[in-house]
């Protein structure tokens, strides 16, 4: 694993509930005043002139530093810039780089803490970057959302598991872009205290992911779950607070960063455990055909006998093939979901489609298929559509 950044993990970015930082942390708010108003200036909106010295934001100034995150609630960047040249553009074929165009490292935001797989999976995407940790995965939304980092890392499906769902609720209740995807093998070990041996433990600490992943080991051992945020958080743990009853599942780089021991190997269910993981960004990809490309799109469909047939039917008649279907019920949040189509009000839908196909957006069969959809469906948004990863995770 490359060398990664051992700051805190990047809390509620607002700093109202953070447990790590809190509204009068000078370091939390030192670093949105910076990196917001880069954000800011790029778009050409006014910053306040004292965020450029430290002291003063830091020491004396919260309420301007304060007054700065006002002001950028107030401007979202989609909205707010008539100047053509300081609005986003569209990510090119350079996506998968590994810089910024200042040359600086791409920084991309995962939940859990150094050592959780969505660390290595930002990593195998982006080697070199600046991974950056984040409590929740609505903060690592928000980091990017608010300019703070490029990109997201979000697990979204497992070869044991099954389909992350809160993490599909997420795609939705956020405006962001899908421009890859990454599979990672995983691998996971049972950590403990040096010292502990498999019979003193009476409980192991992890994801609810990885805990169900491991469901037959664990039952063997008779060890009671306890579902923690993140794999490598739980390791972090059982170290810090020197547990003797404890033990963490996560991977063996997460018990070589908290000097935990290995008691045993490769405890998931099945050896072919793979996590599917997405790449999210603030504009979507130029989408190509050079290279084998997928696109992931959400929609719901008015209710009636074979409806979700005929909708399916429009990839089928066309050769697409479907890599992925999930279905979600219809969550308060959604309700909040816009149509790209709809200026702004809310729309009603009972049920969501979440399909992933194997074309690009590039390519007019795809675009048919979509255009074909759009007749049947009370809604539709294209997440999506970014190059395959046909590595073997
Ligand atoms: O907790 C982690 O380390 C994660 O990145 C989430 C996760 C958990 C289990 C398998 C893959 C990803």
């Amino acid at each position: 694993m490359a060398a990664s950044t051992s700051r805190p993990p990047m809390s509620h970015l607002r700093g109202r509930t953070s447990s790590t930082f809190s509204p009068s942390d000078p370091k939390l708010i030192t670093s949105i005043v910076h990196m917001e108003s880069r954000s800011l200036r790029r778009l050409g909106v006014p910053v306040l002139a004292s965020q450029n010295n430290d002291q003063n934001a830091v020491g004396g100034n919260n309420k301007k530093a304060i007054e700065l995150q006002r002001l950028v609630e107030d401007f979202p960047f989609e909205l707010n810039s008539k100047d053509s040249n300081s609005l986003p553009r569209p990510l090119s074929s350079t996506h998968f780089s590994n810089s910024v165009s200042d040359g600086s490292r791409l920084r991309v935001a995962y939940q859990g803490v150094h050592g959780a797989y969505s660390e290595t999976a930002a990593e195998k995407a982006y080697p070199n970057c600046e991974a950056v940790p984040c409590e929740q995965f609505d903060t690592a939304f928000q980091a990017v959302e608010r300019w703070l980092v490029e990109r997201a890392v979000l697990p979204i499906e497992n070869s044991l598991g099954g389909s992350i769902h809160r993490n599909y609720d997420l795609l939705l209740r956020h405006r962001l872009h899908i421009v890859g995807e990454v599979k990672l093998a995983i691998r996971h070990c049972l950590l403990a205290n040096h010292g502990v041996k498999v019979e003193d433990l009476k409980r192991v600490l992890s994801h609810p992911q990885a805990l169900a992943q491991c469901e037959n080991t664990l039952t063997k051992l008779g060890m009671v779950r306890e579902a923690v945020d993140d794999t490598a958080g739980a390791a972090k743990l059982v170290a810090f607070q020197k547990l003797k009853d404890a033990g963490a599942v996560a991977s063996s780089a997460a018990g070589r960063i908290y000097g935990l021991n290995i008691l045993a190997e490769d405890i998931q269910d099945d050896a072919d455990n793979v996590t599917r993981f997405l790449m999210l960004a603030r504009e979507p990809i130029i989408p190509g055909t050079d290279r084998p490309f997928k696109t992931s799109i959400v929609f719901s469909l008015e209710e009636g006998p074979g409806m979700l047939f005929k909708a399916l039917a429009v990839f089928a008649m066309r050769e697409i093939n479907l890599t992925k279907i999930e279905s979600r019920p219809l969550q308060k949040q959604a309700l909040r979901a816009l149509d790209d189509s709809n200026n702004g009000f809310p729309k009603y839908f009972p049920y969501l489609f979440y399909v992933d196909f194997e074309a690009s957006m590039a390519d007019q069969n795809a675009q048919n298929a979509l255009g074909h959809l759009k007749e049947m469906a009370t809604f539709l948004r294209v997440l999506g559509s970014y190059p395959a990863d046909i590595s073997m995770a």
